[in-house]
């Protein structure tokens, strides 16, 4: 079944750690929640996007900060993750107001990229005439698009738009940032980021000059390893993690930071130039090619909105392919994706390529600083056991939009590698597990959100971000517990039956719930809370209150 890492696989360890759980707050909180799930289902209430999240979260703090400066960005990667009960000690040893925003413009936001499409057509590459870089709706950064038609600025393409199978970049190997030993199953080349760095000092000097200005200009601070101590504090405290400790809520640590990869492993020197270049590269779709134009692109795994394929070269000496797989209108927008796999063992053409690699939701959010639309792949690691009888259990499924019906969503249990969909749904322990995660998140945001001691140590852009992560853990962890089919009517109609207002307000949305959410290909109201579908043999036996 699931991998397990270590530990026991006797039931007791954990038998007797769940005996105080109480089901029924979990019931009431799953149910209460549901809300939240369809919400988020809404295609214009994800809160995801950036634009959404931000009006959820007004502040009078002025314009969208750049984050740090390259000087100022000494941000050293710190644990210290609280339990609810610390939650307010996060405030201290934080400098009061840390941070100035700074209302200096973006020079990322007003750039037009016209020097880089000039430079990769006049050096043997193809960038298609219809497609521009331009400002993201939501106004925070850059993408691809494609131009409308007419005079106007972001205009004079002609209607064809991008058609399905156009050429939308092709960048030539030798305008592409790459190590000398490039293989096109490398992920992590310590040689690449070196090149980077060194095109980085070169500056208007280096033959990339128009792309390595651009990289140059880029934010900083967006990653969430690269925000300051007080942002990394709320992150960890979201995430229930302690450092140099495996448990708590994905991202799990990040042990592929700055100081441990380029520091150690790859010997680099720590100064902000370095430190930009590191980001930079490690916050780029292709694993070790710095692509022109290409990874201007941004993501999204939406069928609504992924339109592209791309082809990374073979061997030295190719060019990198960006095509279109379907017809891109004026005015559209050019979206690849970071997690998808372009070149998976498994797949047959690229064309075919529907698979995703092991990076999942918290992985994007945690290499890219973003939390990605729906669908979205989840992944939780969970001790079941306790500290000194470990036992280790993972949940995988993935969130998507269900556009047969009401626009709700579908949980799919299992990943990539899943055979038997039946065995990957989770099992009591699980729904423990999760739904003590859910009460904790729903406490924090009750005790932490409104707290403007806590909002003015940081960047603005880091408490938003903070925050929107939350709200996708708590979605995805209500989805996920509601299409269990583990927490059923029965428990419903315990939770809070000498209330009589609740028990209605229960069976209202246990009813919108039926009809919003399913698991797996079943319609999840069959499942009765006695169903053992998902059960292991090692799982523990339901207390009689469920
Ligand atoms: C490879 S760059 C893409 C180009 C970049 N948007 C720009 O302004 O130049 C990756 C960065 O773009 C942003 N980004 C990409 N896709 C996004 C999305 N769907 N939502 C929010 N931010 C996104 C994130 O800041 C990410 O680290």
């Amino acid at each position: 079944r699931r991998a397990k890492r270590g530990g026991e696989s006797s039931s007791w360890g954990w038998m007797e750690d769940v005996s105080d759980f109480d089901g029924d707050a979990v019931a009431i909180l799953a149910t209460a929640t549901l809300e939240r799930v369809l919400l988020a289902s809404k295609p214009d209430g994800g809160a995801y996007d950036g634009e959404a999240s931000s009006s959820s979260l007004t502040d009078d703090r002025g314009d969208e900060p750049r984050g740090e400066d390259i000087a100022s960005s000494t941000a050293s990667k710190e644990g210290g993750g609280a339990k609810v009960g610390e939650a307010s000690s996060i405030v201290d040893g934080s400098a009061p107001v840390a941070v100035e925003e700074e209302e200096e413009e973006d020079a990322n936001i007003s750039y037009d990229g016209s020097d880089l499409v000039a430079w990769i057509n006049d050096n043997g590459g193809l960038v298609h005439p219809n497609a521009r870089i331009g400002l993201d709706p939501t106004g925070r950064y850059r993408g691809v698009f494609v131009k409308g038609v007419g005079e106007g600025e972001n205009e004079g393409g002609t209607e064809d738009g991008i058609e399905e199978g156009d050429i939308i970049v092709r960048v030539p190997w030798d305008l592409i940032i790459k190590p000398k030993d490039y293989s096109v199953d490398g992920y992590w080349n310590c040689e690449a980021i070196h090149e980077l760095h060194r095109q980085f000092v070169l500056g208007d000097e280096s033959k990339y000059a128009p792309y390595v200005n651009y990289l140059k200009n880029q934010p900083r601070g967006r990653i969430p390893s690269e925000w300051t101590d007080a942002g990394k504090r709320l992150l960890h405290t979201i995430l229930d993690r302690r450092e140099d400790d495996d448990e708590g809520l994905p991202p799990e640590n990040n042990k592929k930071g700055y100081e441990e990869t380029w520091i150690t492993e790859c010997k680099g020197e720590d100064t902000p130039l370095a430190r930009a270049a590191f980001y930079q590269f490690t916050s780029r779709d292709e694993d070790t090619l710095m692509v022109p134009f290409y990874d201007m692109s941004n993501h999204s795994n939406d069928p609504k909105k992924l339109n592209t394929i791309s082809q990374k070269p073979e061997r030295p000496g190719q060019p990198f392919v960006l095509r279109s797989t379907r017809d891109i209108r004026p005015g559209e927008q050019v979206y690849i994706s970071y997690n998808r796999c372009h070149r998976c063992w498994f797949d047959v053409s690229y064309k075919d390529c529907v698979s995703y690699s092991f990076y999942g939701t918290s992985d994007v959010f945690d290499i890219f600083g973003f939390v990605e639309d729906f669908p979205q792949t989840w992944k939780f690691n969970m001790n079941l056991g306790d500290e000194d009888r470990p036992l280790w259990d993972e949940l995988n499924f993935c969130l998507a939009r269900d556009d047969t019906n009401s626009g709700g969503l579908v949980v799919t249990f299992g990943d990539n590698y899943t055979r038997d969909p039946d065995e990957e749904s989770p099992n009591m322990a699980n729904v423990v597990y999760l739904g003590r995660q859910l009460m904790r998140l729903a406490e924090i945001e009750a005790t932490m959100k409104n707290d403007d001691k806590v909002m003015e140590t940081m960047p603005k852009y880091e408490w938003e971000m903070a925050w929107t992560y939350h709200q996708a853990l708590m979605t995805s962890i209500s989805a996920a517990l509601l299409a269990s089919g583990l927490i059923g009517s029965d428990v419903q109609d315990q939770a809070g039956s000498d209330d009589d207002s609740e028990d209605k307000a229960n069976d209202q949305n246990k009813r919108e719930s039926d009809e919003n959410i399913e698991g797996d290909s079943e319609d999840w109201k069959e499942q009765s809370s006695n169903d053992d579908s998902g059960d292991d043999s090692e799982d523990w036996d339901e207390p009689d209150e469920l």
